[in-house]
């Protein structure tokens, strides 16, 4: 699903109009089912009493329809119309009538002494601005989101969280609990520097015309189920070990072995038929006590790395998680980069490596995969100031050194070169040691079965977040481990084989 621009949205609706005929009004309405369903599914309580604020544009307009919908199937809805300005959009105001003539109680705010107070309420609606906005908040409007902010109550927002810019840094918006978004993905949502206004995001289809979508140019996306699903190999009847592929995990040093035995079990989990794993001597033992189907091969050394050399032909190689940062091993994992020519996935000390010797970087094939948490893209590419700068940074090195940047994150980013993609599977359960040496393990498990770098890319990132999310009800997220990403593996490549109606 390709992620627009304020600007390039604007056409969409208006070629929308145009190409099916409709009036602007009826698009309006179909927004506001969208979101009428969806609220009335996660809040069937028709008696909490829901605050609905709506300013004078069109994302006001789809909030008062919304409050026509929820009044006419009994829920308890007030209006709050936040005149930020005179100039009411033709199919707002037509809505303001319409709510008057259907009895809806309403109030209009101005000033700061009409806001209405909102201790009595359960749920607030957000209408204010959506994706209209064009600068800073100020008057009232901001008045009334400083209080709508400080009210602790749950907040639903109407296609953005009413603040957010989509194409630049936010300083100060709606603190929306969920925001139920039109269709159209949109950047901004998927920030960590605007987590404070995106919690839950959910996105609803309202029949936008499809050839106005795919008109619009955009190097931005998001990674989607039919997209995995479009991609996966079938597994042939006659498949053996030897077809499925031969991973290479490199890494681990003296107590942290384990980051090995969770990349290799991954790598074989991911479907790949055979894994290797290159140790420092420590880990021989464990890895084939906690592990006995991967083959393991040792370094001369003891403790960690020193030279890595091997007879074996792996059809891709995983490097650098728990592998120290020794200067014997940045010798090897020189010396390493050097001579592979195997797709290869750089993660952890890998990382830390490479920024300590950034010329090492140009010696990389192209589409290497690296795999950096926040931390160690900045030590790759330097501090960035806000989001917009990180993601500009990053194509930027992407570019220069023909890399795949995995940026992990609750939404990991993909950058390309050419293209940014956004993954949504995943959740906090997430945030526990180890995930990211079980990421490494997927994706070099799914390049050595013969996908492109950026099909495994974008396949390990979607298997490893849907892993904690088909859990969710089973696992706390708190006690979730990176071995239950492995243990579920199967079960994510069963969710994205599933047919759906
Ligand atoms: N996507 C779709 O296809 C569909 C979209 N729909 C809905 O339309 C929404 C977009 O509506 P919209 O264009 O009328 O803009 P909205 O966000 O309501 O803002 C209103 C006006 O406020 C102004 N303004 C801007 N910044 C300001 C500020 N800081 N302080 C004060 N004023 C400010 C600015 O006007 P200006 O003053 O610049 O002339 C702006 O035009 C969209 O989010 C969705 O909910 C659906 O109905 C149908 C299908
Ligand atoms: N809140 C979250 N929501 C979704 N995914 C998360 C969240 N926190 C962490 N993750 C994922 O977990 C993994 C953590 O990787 P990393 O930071 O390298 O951990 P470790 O070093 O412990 O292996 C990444 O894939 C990241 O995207
Ligand atoms: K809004």
């Amino acid at each position: 699903m390709k992620i627009l621009t304020s600007e390039q949205i604007r056409r969409v609706d208006a070629e929308t109009i145009k190409r099916e005929g409709i009036p602007s009004l009826e698009l309006m309405k179909r927004a506001a089912k969208a979101f009428y369903d969806r609220f009335t599914e996660r809040f069937p309580d028709k008696n909490s009493p829901v605050l609905i604020f709506a300013g004078v544009g069109n994302n006001g307009g789809d909030g008062l329809v919304v409050a026509r919908l929820l009044n006419k199937s009994g829920y308890n809805v007030k209006v709050c119309i936040v005149e930020y300005s005179d100039h009411y959009t033709e199919d707002c105001a037509h809505n303001v009538r319409r709510i008057k003539a259907e009895n809806i109680s309403y109030m209009k705010v101005r000033e700061e002494k009409e806001i209405p107070e909102l201790s009595g309420y359960d749920l607030l609606i957000d209408g204010i601005f959506g994706t209209g906005l064009s600068r800073e908040v100020s008057g009232i409007a901001a008045t009334v989101i400083q209080r709508i902010n400080e009210s602790g109550k749950p907040v639903i927002s109407i296609d953005v969280p009413s603040g957010l810019f989509l194409d630049r840094p936010t300083s100060f918006a709606v603190h929306a609990t969920e925001t139920i978004t039109f269709e159209i993905p949109k950047l901004a949502l998927y920030l960590p520097d605007n987590q404070a206004y995106t919690d839950k995001v959910t996105i609803v289809p309202i029949g936008l015309n499809k050839e106005a979508i795919a008109q619009e140019a955009s190097n931005m996306s998001l990674v989607e189920r039919c997209n995995i699903r479009a991609l996966l190999k079938p597994l042939h009847k006659f498949a053996h070990k030897g077809t499925q592929g031969h991973g290479l995990l490199i890494g681990g040093s003296l107590g942290k072995i384990g980051s090995v035995c969770l990349a290799s079990r991954a790598a074989l989990r991911s479907g790949c038929g055979l894994v290797t794993a290159f140790v420092p001597g420590c880990g021989t033992s464990v890895l084939q006590t906690a592990f006995p189907e991967a083959m393991v091969i040792e370094d001369r050394n003891g403790t960690h790395i020193t030279s890595i050399g091997y007879t074996i032909r792996p059809d891709a190689v995983g490097i650098g998680v728990g592998m120290g940062l020794l200067p014997e091993t940045q010798e090897a994992f020189y010396r390493f980069i050097q001579q592979n020519r195997a797709p290869m996935v750089i993660d952890a000390d890998g990382l830390n490596i490479l920024s300590k010797n950034r010329e090492w970087l140009s010696l990389l094939p192209p589409d290497t995969i690296l795999t950096p948490h926040p931390k160690e893209l900045s030590r790759l590419i330097g501090e960035w100031r806000e989001d917009y700068e990180k993601i500009e940074k990053t194509i930027a090195f992407a570019k220069k050194y023909r890399l795949i940047v995995v940026l992990k994150g609750a939404y990991t980013l993909i950058v390309t070169p050419e293209h940014l993609y956004v993954n949504r599977t995943g959740t906090p359960a997430l945030a526990t040691a180890g995930s990211g040496d079980v990421l490494t393990g997927i994706i070099t498990g799914l390049l050595a079965q013969g996908y492109s770098p950026l099909e495994a890319a974008q396949s390990g990132v979607f298997l490893h977040g849907l892993t904690a999310d088909l859990t969710a009800a089973e696992i706390h997220p708190r006690s979730f481990i990176a071995s239950d990403i492995i243990d579920n593996l199967g079960r994510a490549y069963f969710e994205i084989e599933k047919r759906i109606r």
